[in-house]
C-alpha cells in the first residue's frame, strides 16, 4: 500500500503550505461530515492530506468536532499515517511554551463524545495500551531532532471536556496526583478512533502555556494560546515537512501492530452482525469484515 500522511492541524493551524497539486476536496462519511474540506496533494514525492480540526475559521468547539468523520473521511482517501498536531498546557516547568511533546499516553476525561466506530450489532475492543503508535512518534521526534527543535520524546496528555479551561484545583490535581505532563481538548477520542479505524497514529502537541497551576503564569487566556502557536507555527510546518523524507514510499507493516488492530477485536458472530452498522464501517473495518460490509 502507498504511503500516505493525514495531518490533522489544531487551533491556530488551518492550512498548510507547499503542497503540489493542492486541491481541497468534500468527502462524505456514513459518520457525517467532516470538519471540513479536506486538502490534498503532495509533499516531498508522498501524498498528503490534511484536515483542520476546528475547520478552517475554527468553527467546531472540542465536544463538537466530528471525530468519526474525520477519521473516516482519512482513512477513505486512503490515510495510512497520521500526524495529529495539537495546542496543549504543560503541567511541567520544563515542558516550556514553544516546546514539542511527543504524546505517548493519554488519560481520557472526556464525557460527552461518541468515542467508538463500533457498538450494538458489531462490538470491537481494540488495545489502548500504547494509544500512539511508537514507529511514527520515532519518526516525527527524529524529524523535530533534525531541526533542532526543543521536543520532549513522551508525555502524558489529559484529555478534558472543555471548552472552559480547568480551574487551580482540577490543574494541581492532574498534575501531583495524576501524573499527567500536559493538558488538551481535543487528543481523545481521536487516538483511539484512529486505532480501530487501524491508522497509524503520532500526536506532535505543542506547549503554549503552563495552564493555571504555575504560581509565575497568569491563567489561560487563548489569545496567548494562539500568539504561541503563531510564533511557533513555522516550527511544525517544518516538522511535518521533514516527514516525507523519512517514510518509505510503501507502508510496511506496522511492528506495533496499529494496522491490523481488528484481528482479533470483533465479538459479534458473523450471523447476529447488524448489517446496517456494518454498511458504515466499510472505510474503518473493511480489511477484516470484508464482503460482510
Ligand atoms: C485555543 S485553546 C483550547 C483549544 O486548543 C486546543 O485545540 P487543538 O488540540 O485542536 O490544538 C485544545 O485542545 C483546545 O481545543
Ligand atoms: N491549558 C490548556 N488546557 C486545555 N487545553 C489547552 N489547549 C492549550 N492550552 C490548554
Amino acid at each position: 500500500m502507498e504511503t500516505m500522511i493525514g495531518v490533522i492541524g489544531g487551533s491556530g493551524v488551518y492550512d498548510i503550505a507547499g503542497l503540489e497539486d493542492a486541491r481541497w476536496v468534500s468527502v462524505d462519511t456514513p459518520w457525517g461530515k467532516p470538519s471540513d474540506q479536506i486538502l490534498t496533494g503532495r509533499l516531498g514525492g508522498m501524498r498528503m492530506a490534511f484536515l483542520p480540526r476546528h475547520g478552517r475559521g475554527h468553527v467546531h468547539s472540542p465536544s463538537t468536532v466530528p471525530y468519526r468523520a474525520n477519521i473516516d473521511a482519512l482513512k477513505r482517501l486512503g490515510v495510512t499515517d497520521v500526524i495529529a498536531v495539537s495546542a496543549c498546557g504543560s503541567f511541567r516547568e520544563e515542558m516550556a511554551p514553544g516546546d514539542f511533546v511527543i504524546v505517548d499516553q493519554y488519560i481520557d476525561r472526556t464525557h460527552l463524545r461518541e468515542k467508538s466506530f463500533f457498538g450494538t450489532g458489531c462490538v470491537a475492543h481494540v488495545s489502548l495500551a500504547h494509544p500512539t503508535c511508537a514507529r511514527l512518534s520515532a519518526l516525527c521526534l527524529q524529524a523535530a531532532r533534525a531541526l533542532d527543535l526543543r521536543v520532549h520524546e513522551r508525555g502524558t496528555y489529559l484529555a478534558m471536556e472543555g471548552p472552559q479551561f480547568s480551574t487551580r484545583a482540577e490543574s494541581l490535581m492532574y498534575r501531583d496526583h495524576w501524573g499527567a505532563d500536559i493538558i488538551g481538548m481535543t487528543g481523545m477520542p481521536e487516538a483511539a478512533l484512529a486505532r480501530e479505524a487501524e491508522l497509524c497514529y503520532a500526536s506532535v502537541a505543542m506547549v503554549t502555556d503552563y495552564d493555571c497551576w504555575h504560581p509565575d503564569h497568569d491563567a489561560v487566556d487563548v489569545a496567548a494560546v494562539i500568539k504561541t502557536v503563531g510564533q511557533n507555527a513555522a516550527n511544525a510546518r517544518a516538522l511535518i515537512a521533514a516527514l516525507p523524507g523519512l517514510l518509505s514510499s510503501r507502508h510496511a507493516a506496522c511492528p506495533q501492530g496499529c494496522d491490523r488492530a481488528l484481528d482479533h477485536a470483533i465479538m459479534t458472530a458473523p450471523d447476529r452482525r447488524d448489517p446496517r452498522l456494518l454498511a458504515r464501517l466499510d472505510a474503518v473495518a473493511g480489511r477484516v469484515l470484508g464482503a460482510q460490509t
